[in-house]
């Protein structure tokens, strides 16, 4: 791996917003914390402002995507106060209400998970966000929320909808293969819909399983019943919803990163706080660092990767843990043989079509990457500097950082762009680099 000259190898060149990604000069020793669950969080921020009585989240992620969703939830009629130092929000619900404006960003779970709640509300809700969020998939949540008799105007974002204070509830058919986002919307809110919900995914199979076991958890959580026992088929039983008192697990997948680092540059790395059991799908990264020869343990004191830096070639699919695939490819980019990344198709609808955006940067070092209908095949080859477009993507800047950490001279794009789910990446991963 050599530097490219043309590109800046200190931060005295740098353009605003740009970072230039650590190198790892020596074998990582290091413990990360890592910020609770963006998945759970606003999971929990939902039923929240559904429940009967008021709810205590403990550690939840403060990142632009909960904030977005405190504030969609505000701005309904719900009140969230928080301590000073954040750590603990307390969620009073209160009847929801339009007029009201829903800025979404490019949060999946806040253009998802807020148009059925927003059907419960009086009044008309308008819905819009980031640029590039007008072009994630929104269409079978929307479909379904019409054929329960809610007036919806659009497709996609920018759409709004107008209730009356309750929704009949019923069955609904859906085409979930696009993002399990859809399912978990309709089931979140469904409890309080007066006749609950059915959702029957028709069409290919349905992604991101993990997260639709975590929506149904912690429905269960709060008291809800729900039968998931057929699959394609959720139904969740009309009834109050309790107040939720919990502490948030820390976000499995932004951690990744920090654990892939052990892997890509040598040492350990420890992430304490890891649940010995979880919905998250970012606990797929144990095995998937496996596969790559890293050695996992997951003990009293957490999670910790050691590697050696020398990566075996995978071939996975990455259907239950997609949001993996970015750092993923990443680490591959360092393997000792081509891998293969399949089963990630839907990922193009992510915040960027993350097939394309990989394949286009890692090119972009020199690597030789292309892309499958549903994934990537990744051919090692040595990398050199440049600057790494991130697409407004916060798995972007995380792909980007890991392999900065084995090439000099990787400029990261926009790199603030990670505060989607990670506002501090940055200061945590050069502390992870440095420690
Ligand atoms: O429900 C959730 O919290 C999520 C579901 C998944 O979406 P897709 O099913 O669209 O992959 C995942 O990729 C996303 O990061 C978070
Ligand atoms: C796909 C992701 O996010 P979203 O919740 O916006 O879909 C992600 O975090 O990788």
């Amino acid at each position: 791996m050599s530097s490219d000259p043309a590109h800046p190898t200190s931060t005295a060149t740098l353009a605003a917003g740009d970072w230039l990604a650590p190198l790892a000069r020596q074998p990582l020793d290091a413990v990360v914390t890592v910020p609770g669950s963006k998945s759970l969080t606003n999971r929990y921020l939902v039923l929240a402002a559904l429940a009967k009585e008021p709810s205590r989240l403990v550690r939840p992620l403060r990142s632009r995507d909960s904030t977005l969703m405190c504030e969609a939830l505000q701005a309904l009629g719900t009140k969230i106060q928080t301590t000073d130092d954040d750590t603990e929000w307390i969620v009073e619900p209160a009847p929801l209400h339009g007029p009201a404006a829903i800025d979404c960003g490019l949060a999946g779970t806040v253009m998802r998970f807020l148009p059925p709640v927003a059907a419960l509300a009086d009044g008309t809700v308008e819905f819009d966000g980031d640029e590039a969020a007008r072009r994630r998939p929104m269409g079978p949540v929307l479909e379904a929320l019409r054929s329960l008799g809610i007036d919806v105007a659009g497709d996609s974002l920018p759409f709004q909808l107008t209730g009356d204070g309750r929704v009949g509830g019923g069955t609904v058919r859906i085409d979930a293969s696009g993002s399990s986002q859809f399912v978990s919307a309709l089931l979140l809110a469904g409890a309080r819909y007066d006749d609950g919900i059915t959702v029957i995914h028709e069409g290919k199979p349905v992604p991101s399983l993990p997260h639709i076991a975590m929506t149904v958890e912690v429905l269960r959580d709060a008291g809800v019943l729900v039968d998931d026992s057929e699959a394609n088929r959720w139904r969740v039983e009309p009834s109050e919803i309790n107040a939720l008192d919990l502490d948030v697990e820390p976000d499995l997948s932004n951690a990744a990163a920090f654990l892939a680092a052990a892997a890509v540059a040598g040492g350990s790395v420890t992430v304490p706080g890891w649940p010995h059991a979880t919905t998250q799908a970012g606990d797929h990264i144990r095995e998937i660092l496996q596969q790559f020869g890293a050695d996992v343990q997951l003990g009293r004191e957490g999670l910790t990767v050691r590697g050696t830096g020398g990566l075996q070639a995978v071939d996975l699919d990455l259907h239950d843990a997609s949001e993996l695939t970015p750092v993923v490819a990443a680490i591959a980019a360092f393997a000792d043989a081509p891998s293969y990344l399949r089963g990630v198709a839907h990922i193009r609808g992510h915040e960027t079509d993350r097939l394309a955006a990989l394949s286009t940067e890692l090119n972009r070092l020199g690597g030789d990457v292309s892309e499958l209908e549903d994934g990537l095949v990744i051919r090692p080859k040595p990398l050199h500097g440049s600057t790494f477009q991130t697409y407004g993507d916060h798995r972007m800047v995380m792909a980007a950082a890991v392999l900065g950490l084995r090439v000099p001279g990787l400029v990261v794009h926009d790199a603030g762009t990670v505060a989607k789910t990670m506002p501090d990446f940055q200061t945590r991963w050069t502390q992870l680099v440095e420690a």
